[in-house]
């Protein structure tokens, strides 16, 4: 592939327009200005800032991006009354370069049932409309909502109305992610060589993933002529979503033999804007999503791990590292095989084959390997804390606390109060304990019972069977006296579940502590 012949892939990112759309997510001022300097850090050639019609909210903070944000195009979105286009442009007076995108339906449906209008009337109406953001700006994009289920022919009249009035960019939206890859490449074909027919006109693909096609619809639109790919982080968006802005830039990055294409984005930058749009819009990426979820360079299964180990490319087709994450890891769990034991082990800093306290040879190895495929299939996913218990006392630590029973009471103008009952070494200790909520009532009681008062990390709660009487999973990061553990607790009821998260991190600790007190002990790597 010659450099002559890579062709650039324009980003257009839609997060606080189309993303901003997902059903339960409003996002404020500020935190649409702070995603808006991320999308700018990570080098997306268009940020579609808002609709500004919308509200006076909207347009502030439009108006804001504008001023603000330096880099990519602005862009705000508009129907095609004068109105909407008036106040698109006015948003949009302070940006460095801006664009108006002007939007009409092209669906049968959709003209004669929401906006009452014939095909002629949609026609006219986004001529006019086109005309009329010109009078603002050069760059004027134009879209017909629902291409994929609008009559082709009338598609294509309707773009060329729209260029021949001025449109610079013209956006085929499937906009209920109706299509599939070979119809919607068809269709991108059909336009380039029908309207645009070398023109100075970009055309852009704006996908959903209703049928979980929108990467590959947007793909197939590359293929067949489109330079610009519209698309939001982590794919949020109207239902299923939009197409997700990581998978199509590294789609095109990793496969550019095939797409002999380029962007502008700095892959590094994925993951942190990623974990932003996640955490401030509260929508949680799946573990098993492409680039940015938690599994997406984590392997489990002994036969990857064994090949990653030899070499990374048996299962890795890109670098963690160039989406902006830590290396790929191994999770240890009960369908690890023996080399990924080995190498956690030695990550750990045991000595495999040696003299010291904890020098493993072979049949030292296979014995802590069966224990440790005991404990997985007890517990799930292994830790390092289990691992370093496994090796240093051969078992599971032990549990010097167990829950006797726990009681919490809760709700609204009532402050939270957890009642605990813990089995000690010296009879049961009972404790009763106020929080913030119903959960850190439950921490604090189980302190107060067993003495030991750790510091919170990081807390995370998740359904780990299905149904009604699904269990949830707590863990619980902690941290005490330099020592770092991961509690783990399981129970249909969440709050019981935080607390014996707790207290399991809690004899963690004991447990620890006791080992650092004993003579026979070596030192912990
Ligand atoms: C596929 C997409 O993502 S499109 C963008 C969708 N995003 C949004 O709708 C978010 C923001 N929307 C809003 O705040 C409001 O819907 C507003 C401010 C745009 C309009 O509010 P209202 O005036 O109360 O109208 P309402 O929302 O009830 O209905 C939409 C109107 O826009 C008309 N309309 C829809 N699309 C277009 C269009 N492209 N061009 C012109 N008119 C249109 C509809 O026909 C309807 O008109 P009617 O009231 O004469 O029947
Ligand atoms: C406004 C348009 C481009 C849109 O979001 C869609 O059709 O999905
Ligand atoms: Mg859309």
């Amino acid at each position: 592939m010659t450099a002559s012949s890579t062709r650039r892939i324009h980003i257009f990112d839609t997060t606080l327009r189309d993303g901003e759309q997902s059903p339960g997510v409003a996002l404020n001022h500020s935190q649409k200005i702070e995603i808006a300097h991320g999308l700018a850090r990570l080098g997306v050639d268009v940020i579609e800032a808002g609709f500004p019609i919308t509200s006076d909210g909207d347009f502030e903070c439009v108006s804001r991006i504008a001023r603000e944000v330096r880099g990519p195009t602005i862009a705000a979105l508009a129907r095609t009354a004068r109105a909407d286009i008036e106040r698109a442009a006015a948003a949009l007076e302070a940006a460095q370069k801006r664009r108006i995108h002007v939007f009409t339906s092209a669906s049968a449906v959709q003209m004669q049932h929401m906006l009452r209008k014939t095909p002629e009337q949609v026609i006219e109406s986004s001529v006019r409309a086109v005309e009329f953001a010109r009078q603002f700006t050069d760059d004027v994009e134009f879209s017909g909502q629902d291409v994929m289920r609008a009559d082709f022919e009338f598609v294509i009249r309707l773009y060329r109305a729209a260029i021949e009035a001025g449109a610079t960019v013209i956006n085929i939206p499937d906009t209920v992610g109706y299509g599939t890859p070979i119809e919607y490449g068809a269709l991108i074909a059909r336009v380039r060589d029908e309207i645009v027919m070398g023109r100075n006109v970009e055309i852009s693909t704006h996908c959903h993933d209703d049928l979980g096609m929108a990467t590959a619809n947007s793909l197939a639109a590359v293929e067949n002529g489109a330079t610009q790919i519209e698309c939001t982080i982590n794919g949020i968006g109207e239902r299923a979503g939009n197409t997700a802005l990581e998978e199509v830039v590294m789609a095109i990055h990793t496969r550019r033999d095939h797409y002999q294409a380029e962007t502008g984005i700095h892959t590094r930058e994925i993951n942190r804007v990623s974990r932003l749009v996640s955490r401030l819009t509260g929508m949680v990426v799946p573990g098993n999503k492409a680039i940015v979820g938690d599994n997406a360079f984590a392997h489990e299964s002994g036969i990857h791990q064994d090949g990653v180990l030899k070499h990374k490319e048996t299962y890795e087709i890109m670098n963690a590292e160039l989406v902006g994450r830590e290396a790929a890891v191994m999770v240890m769990g009960k369908h690890s095989g023996r080399a990924a034991f080995r190498k956690a082990l030695q990550d750990l800093g045991y000595e495999l084959e040696g003299e010291n306290d904890h020098g493993l040879n072979d049949d030292a190895l296979n014995a802590l390997f069966v224990r440790f495929k005991e404990l997985a299939d007890r517990k799930g996913q292994i830790y390092a804390d289990d691992l370093r218990s496994l090796v240093e006392a051969g078992t599971e630590v032990e549990q010097t606390f167990q829950i006797d029973s726990i009681q919490v009471l809760s709700g609204t103008r009532v402050t939270p109060t957890a009642t605990v009952r813990i089995e000690t070494p010296d009879g049961i200790r009972e404790a009763a304990a106020t929080g913030d909520g119903p959960v850190s009532a439950v921490m604090n009681a189980v302190s107060q019972a067993t003495g030991i008062t750790p510091e919170l990390e990081s807390y995370r709660v998740q359904s780990v069977t299905r149904g009604n009487e699904a269990l949830g999973e707590v863990n619980a990061g902690v941290r005490y006296k330099g020592m770092t553990v991961m509690g783990i607790g399981l129970a249909t009821d969440v709050v019981e579940a935080s607390g014996r998260a707790w207290l399991h991190a809690i004899n963690q600790i004991v447990a620890g502590q006791t080992k650092e007190k004993s003579p026979m002990t070596a030192e912990t790597p």
